[in-house]
């Protein structure tokens, strides 16, 4: 293998982690991203060298075509029902393990799965842990139709919590706009500081339109943060701390 950079180091380190986590048996939901993707490899390797029998559930077409490359065999995740455990990036942690996600755009099934198992681990690189959320975009998954009006409703909703916003960018890529696994569009919200996660939370939530934002709260009990010295921080979360 190629030599690493410190920052892949350290998104190796957390993945390696993660994966000796994992257990003969185990339903697992494999999550979307640069350091999912060592994820995906070092799980692939362990079960090749051990044998190991698993069920999987991917987040994103993406890792699910990586993981079949590498000999993972991936399911539906209704054909597996419920997960014991779901290992996925993310772009922001707090000390309550609450979550920015949604670089990769795959926030909508990345959700999903992590409500449908028992435990969300997720693995990082040491640029994401942060004290407050926000500096990174917020990414909310939304239908195309009405996009403009449900534009408009999440301005409203962002002047009435007081949130200070740069214009809400129409994600996109490689120059045309960006569409989900879903066929969705992004919108990123530059918001520097989000105060009450939660409250911004529940009214994204009810606007019709937005399909699914990239706020993970209450979600994720235990993060593995790598460093480019190899070595991984554990942060735990405190039941019940939103
Ligand atoms: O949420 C995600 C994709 O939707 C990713 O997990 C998140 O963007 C982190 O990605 P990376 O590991 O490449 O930094």
């Amino acid at each position: 293998m190629p030599e690493l950079s410190p920052s892949d180091t350290a998104k190796d380190a957390a993945a390696r982690a993660a994966v000796a986590l994992v257990q003969d048996g185990m339903r697992l939901g494999l999550g979307t991203g640069s350091t999912a993707v060592f994820m995906v490899h070092r799980l692939a390797e362990r079960v090749r060298a051990e044998g190991l029998r698993l069920r999987c559930a991917a987040t994103s077409r993406a890792t699910c075509d990586l993981a079949g490359q590498l000999g993972l065999r991936i399911e539906e995740l209704d054909e597996i029902g419920w997960l014991d455990l779901t290992i996925d990036g993310a772009d922001e942690i707090d000390p309550d393990l609450n979550l920015i996600k949604g670089g990769g755009g795959a926030h909508l099934r990345e959700k999903i799965t992590a409500a449908a198992s028992d435990r969300m681990v997720v693995i990082a690189d040491p640029g994401k842990v942060v004290e407050t959320l926000g500096a990174f975009h917020l990414p909310v998954e939304v239908i195309p139709f009405g996009l403009e009006v449900t534009r408009v409703h999440i301005q409203r909703l962002l002047d009435s919590a007081g949130l200070s916003q740069r214009p809400m960018l129409l994600r996109q890529r490689d120059g045309v706009v960006f569409r989900t696994d879903e066929d969705n569009v992004i919108l990123d919200l530059s918001l520097d500081c989000i105060g009450d996660p939660a409250q911004l939370a529940r009214g994204l939530s009810a606007i019709p339109g937005v399909v699914e934002h990239g706020l993970f709260l209450n979600m994720c009990q235990l993060a593995l943060i790598g460093s480019p010295d190899g070595s991984v921080i554990e942060l735990t979360r405190i039941e019940g701390v939103a």
